[in-house]
């Protein structure tokens, strides 16, 4: 199971394999190619260990945490689209999701630790708006491996872990700054051994992890969808929806034509959006005007790479040129209307603000009549049940280490 080669996109050569994150000799993404051509769905396996086919690891560990698929009539009325299928990444026991930390960041975190582990193992070091996080945080907590976590100070209150009390395992450094200074500090903590970055979309363990949503929407669907909608901040589940796209092409079952990738971002930090629109293959800091401003005034804060692995071989930009598509600008006061249009629809689940942004890009195209009524429509909402899971389960709060300037490296 997951027996792959690695592929460098840029140079087409295939390369050895040990936790590698980039080929030594070109820029651009590495990429597994897997033995398995025809996807088996392996229902003894925990959680999204399911779609080990796919995923570059050989083992696993216990976990119930997997995307689930379903439709909800209601949703599917109110939208005038009948083939709507929501795959929700979350805690919503009602429809059999148990994640605790409530978000598609879990599905990265799961292969990511057990590949890391197979490859001889190590601390890993992981920079994070909050999502993220909090997802390494738990798997941390419940598996022993060792994180430091590197968050916004602003982000600090969103690291907790559920159900499991002993942090000694992880270390959560704070940065007075943004999402991206927190990047950097990461990036310099990694230059000490012992010490490996997640890698974020470089890493095929978290984009194979976050291709699982599309697996398991073409697997629940029979097919793949014609549209995929989901809020990109790194962009990385967009690429991912790609790349699982490009495998149930060649399993030969599941159709031949590739969904268009539906984007979207949270203004006013829309970055990606506006070199797509441009026709850029890059992002240039006209983008991103006012930067910090508009990061804090976002309410997705998640989505706020300044970044993102757009212009970069085997990144955003080559997956909406192979896909087609469209990427969406999202207001908070819209992508709120759209969280609580879920919240009546499904149980009161409360969906993260970054899935209240993919939801209202795909209520303002369906108003558009941007994409075609009755084709399957696969929605990713990115996490939700926020407010359930500490009803519950006891959540603990993950105290900080140390607080840092930007620019300045903790001593660990
Ligand atoms: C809930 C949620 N949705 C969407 C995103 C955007 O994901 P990406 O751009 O990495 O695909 C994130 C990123 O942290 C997230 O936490």
């Amino acid at each position: 199971m997951g027996d792959y080669v690695l592929r460098c996109l840029t140079g087409g050569e295939v390369l050895e394999d040990h936790y590698t994150l980039a080929c030594p000799h070109h820029p651009g993404f590495v990429r597994a190619e897997y033995t398995a051509k025809q996807l088996t769905v392996r229902e003894n396996l925990p959680g999204v260990f399911r779609f080990s086919d796919w995923l570059p690891v050989r083992g696993s560990v216990p976990t119930r945490s997997r995307p689930v698929t379903f439709q909800n009539r209601e949703l599917c009325r109110e939208l005038g689209q009948p083939n709507l299928w929501i795959t929700f990444t979350g805690y919503y026991p009602e429809r059999g999701c148990y994640v605790p930390t409530g978000s598609f960041k879990e599905l990265e975190a799961l292969p990511t630790i057990v590949r890391l582990n197979e490859a001889g193992g190590g601390t890993l070091v992981v920079a994070s708006a909050g999502n993220t996080g909090r997802a390494f945080a738990q798997m941390s907590a419940e598996f022993g491996t060792p994180v430091v976590l590197v968050v916004p100070e602003s982000s600090a209150d969103k690291l907790w872990t559920a159900g499991y009390f002993d942090h000694s395992s992880i270390r959560l450094v704070t940065v007075r700054g943004d999402y991206t200074d927190a990047i950097k500090t990461a990036d310099k903590i990694c230059e000490a051994p012992g010490f490996f970055p997640e890698g974020g979309g470089k890493n095929i363990a978290r984009r194979d992890g976050m291709g699982c949503v599309m697996l398991d929407g073409a697997v629940t669907i029979g097919k793949l969808p014609e549209y995929y909608f989901q809020a990109v901040g790194s962009g990385t589940g967009g690429i991912a929806a790609w790349e699982a796209a490009i495998r149930l092409i060649g399993d030969g079952r599941f159709g031949s034509k590739f969904p268009e990738l539906h984007l979207s971002q949270n203004l006013p930090f829309v970055p990606m959006v506006r070199a797509w629109n441009a026709g850029r293959d890059h992002i240039i800091d006209e983008d991103m005007p006012d930067a910090q401003a508009s990061i804090s005034a976002v309410s997705a804060h998640v989505l706020t790479n300044r970044t993102p692995p757009y212009g970069i071989c085997g990144g955003v930009y080559d997956a909406m040129k192979s896909c087609g598509g469209q990427m969406y600008t999202v207001e908070n006061k819209d992508a709120a209307s759209a969280a609580s249009l879920f919240a009546e629809a499904e149980n009161g689940i409360d969906i993260d603000p970054a899935a209240a942004v993919a939801f209202a890009s795909l209520i303002s195209a369906a108003e558009e009549g941007s994409i075609r009524t009755n084709a399957d429509i696969l929605l990713n909402i990115t996490g939700g049940g926020y407010q359930r899971v500490k009803k519950d389960c006891e959540t603990a709060k993950i105290g900080v280490y140390e607080t840092v300037d930007t620019g300045e490296v903790p001593v660990l």
